[in-house]
């Protein structure tokens, strides 16, 4: 529907774009992501022709956007900026009002019953009514941001762009405006082209997301699950993420690694056997507190395994949904006997993984520290084995400890030694 061939364009103080092309297709969210000042506000603009590119082509149609008359893409097009913070002291109604004059025959003429109607529905939608005889120099950020939203609806235009439109919005409004930008979408077919800098907002709602670097090159164009991937936010946004499924939705999930460790283990070989998601929220606090770390064995698909993956831990992997077979063991064996710290996180027992309280043993013999993390006798399945074992352990020299802080605290002091 909209089609951007080698897009040039920059400011007289830098260039932004070199190049740029890529296609919006009709009826989808598209929603555009980069750092600050990577060129995401003047790409909008420049798709709706209130800039000129300097060379390229932007086609609405197959028509050349300069050849498309002001009027007639005025009234294809609505338009929410970032909200601005002085806006002149129009009445609410009366600026949400203005989104009608792409339908007016001139300047002076007055509302008829469908502006009327498309003015109150957008009132109503954006949840304002309320404030409609209020000055908009009166409300708040996120009042503002509705009222701007409000005008581009009663636009009823089959375009909408989005710039930052939920950024002051508390999260009932955000939820709002998020449900009414679908319903848009699927009920009347709006395209929608929305920048944001909620990443898990765009990837839930949109068909595609347009990755920009910081110097306006494409990164990658896709739909959310292949964007929103870990290298590509760590490659453009320079941080350390962990890309999670939405439970609920499917949509990519990202999970800030942010790094709130008070250990310092400083390289200390640390091998965890664990799964079934035991394993996940220790092997990120042994990452962040630079625990040279290894895992295994894990059947591949186990959330833990996702985790150690994520982390680039290194794994002994075992096929889905079957029992470790002596080869996996062999080489977990391997891997363990490498270590300095043998930590069993595993909580839960059964035929499938009780081989893996042998490798422990083992590892005892071999003069490897073993901890054993939080372990139940209710979480035992194998009709007594596996707690026999795992008090035999302990009398063997394994530590015991409650908790993953105590655990870190343990592994600290080792380290320290
Ligand atoms: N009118 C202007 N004159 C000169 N430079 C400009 C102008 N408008 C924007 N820029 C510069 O162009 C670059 C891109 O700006 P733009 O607002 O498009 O970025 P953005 O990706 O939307 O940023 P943000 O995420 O911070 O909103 C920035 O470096 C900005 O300083």
């Amino acid at each position: 529907m909209i089609q951007v061939n080698n897009l040039c364009f920059g400011f007289t103080t830098a260039e932004i774009f070199n190049n740029l092309s890529f296609d919006i297709h009709q009826g989808e969210i598209l929603s555009v992501i980069g750092p600050n000042g990577s060129g995401k506000s003047t790409l909008l603009r420049l798709l709706r022709g209130s800039l000129k590119p300097q060379s390229g082509e932007i086609l609405w149609d197959h028509i050349p956007l300069e050849k498309i008359p002001t009027p007639a893409m005025a009234r294809r097009v609505a338009v929410v900026p970032q909200s601005s913070a002085t806006p002149f002291p129009y009445k609410v109604r009366e600026l949400v009002a203005m989104g009608r004059y792409p339908y007016r025959k001139n300047f002076l003429s007055f509302e008829n019953k469908s502006d009327l109607q498309a003015i109150e529905q957008a009132l109503v939608m954006t949840d304002i009514l309320p404030l409609a005889e209020r000055s908009v120099t009166q409300l708040s950020g996120g009042e503002i941001q509705r009222v701007l939203l409000a005008r581009a609806l009663a636009q009823n235009s089959s375009v909408l762009f989005l710039d930052e439109a939920t950024n002051h919005l508390d999260i009932d409004h955000r939820f709002e405006l998020t449900e009414l930008m679908l319903r848009l979408n699927r009920e009347q077919h709006t395209t929608i082209v929305q920048i944001s800098h909620d990443l898990d907002l765009a990837a839930a709602i949109s068909q595609r997301i347009l990755l920009l670097t910081e110097h306006g090159n494409i990164a990658a164009i896709g739909s959310p699950q292949e964007v929103m991937t870990a290298a590509n936010l760590q490659q453009i946004f320079r941080v350390d993420v962990k890309v999670d499924s939405n439970p609920f939705t499917g949509a990519p999930q990202i999970v800030p690694l942010i790094n709130n460790s008070t250990h310092q283990l400083n390289g200390l070989k640390v091998h965890l056997i664990c799964g079934g998601g035991n394993g996940k929220t220790l092997l990120r606090r042994l990452h962040m507190a630079k625990a040279n770390l290894t895992a295994g064995p894990l059947n591949q698909g186990d959330s833990d395994e996702t985790t150690a993956n994520v982390l680039n831990v290194p794994v002994v992997q075992e096929i889905p949904f079957s029992p470790f077979s002596k080869n996996t063991l062999a080489t977990a064996g391997q891997f363990i006997a490498q270590t300095d710290v043998l930590v069993v996180t595993t909580r839960w027992w059964g035929a499938g993984n009780l081989p893996c309280l042998d490798l422990a043993e083992k590892a005892i013999q071999q003069g490897t520290a073993v901890f054993l993390l939080s372990q139940q006798q209710d979480q035992d399945y194998t009709g007594g084995k596996a707690w026999d074992k795992i008090q035999q352990l302990q009398q063997q020299g394994a530590l015991p400890v409650r908790n993953e802080e105590h655990l870190l605290d343990e592994l600290e002091k080792l380290t320290a030694a």
